[in-house]
């Protein structure tokens, strides 16, 4: 059993002319939930897309213990999940179809679903509560339904390691609360969950936090840890405070 779900050592990633993740060196464990929190444009977004290899870059990321470089695209896609923010997806298709998506990785060339794969559809669109408009397009429905939809695509593929570019988008309070347990249900049947949040109380929940600034890590620790609260305020130029509340960590607008 590896206990490492990404190991990314030396990281650099361009976009345009500008190099915007300077030598990011990052373990990310297995069976754990870790988001990484950070202000607009600390590269985020950026460090997620290159830990799936999404985006050149140079230094090396592990995947599971396997060079991803060197892994068939197939194998990399059953063993790793992607929701991305702002995706374009085809509007036409319906909700059940955007779903099945996430089952090609597991599909041969041109073979229709198996009975599995309807299975893990199913599975995955009543889990985000999706279910019910499955035959409806996607350019229907709202934001909130379209990321659950989204959201039911990334979990069909059933993998190991889900890398999530703000899930929460959308999303309104009782949704948030169900994707934040069912998180807590995937990482406690072992996957591993990796989020980029702005909500920050929400990203209070993870086991870890790693905390980004200007292209670098600056902090990665226990969500629990003062020392992880220090450095998360501190990026936020001291503009939130955490506290203790309820049996919770939360972050709030220091006013
Ligand atoms: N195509 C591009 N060319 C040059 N710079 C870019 C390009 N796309 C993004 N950037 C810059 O890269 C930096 C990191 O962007 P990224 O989206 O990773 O940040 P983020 O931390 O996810 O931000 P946010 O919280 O606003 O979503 C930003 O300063 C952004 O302006």
């Amino acid at each position: 059993m590896e206990f490492i779900a990404i190991d990314a050592r030396q990281l650099c990633a361009k976009l345009g002319n500008d190099e915007i993740l300077h030598d990011i060196s990052l373990v990310l464990p297995r069976a754990r939930w870790t988001s990484i929190v950070g202000p607009n444009g600390a590269g985020k977004s950026t460090l997620l897309k290159a830990l799936a290899g999404l985006l050149a870059h140079s230094g090396e990321v592990a995947l599971l213990g396997q060079p991803m470089a060197k892994m068939r695209g197939r194998d990399r896609a059953r063993q790793l999940s992607w929701l991305g923010q702002n995706e374009s997806s085809a509007d036409d298709l319906t909700a059940y179809d955007v779903a099945m998506l996430g089952r090609l990785p597991h599909q041969a060339w041109l073979a229709p679903p198996s009975s599995a794969d309807h299975a893990a559809v199913e599975r995955a669109l009543r889990a985000t509560q999706a279910w019910d408009w499955r035959g409806r397009p996607l350019g229907q429905l709202s934001g909130g339904e379209r990321q659950r939809v989204l959201l039911a695509r990334a979990l069909a593929v059933e993998a190991e390691v889900l890398l999530m570019d703000e899930p929460l988008a959308n999303l309104d309070p009782p949704h948030q609360t169900d994707w934040l347990l069912m998180v807590r249900d995937l990482v406690a049947s072992g996957k591993t969950v990796v989020s980029v949040l702005h909500e920050i109380s929400f990203a209070l929940q993870a086991d870890e936090l790693v905390v980004m600034d200007k292209g670098r890590v600056m902090h990665q620790g226990a969500c629990v840890d003062a020392a992880t609260h220090r450095a998360l305020e501190g990026v936020f130029d001291h503009r939130i405070a955490v506290h203790h509340l309820a049996g919770q960590w939360l972050a709030l607008p220091r006013i």
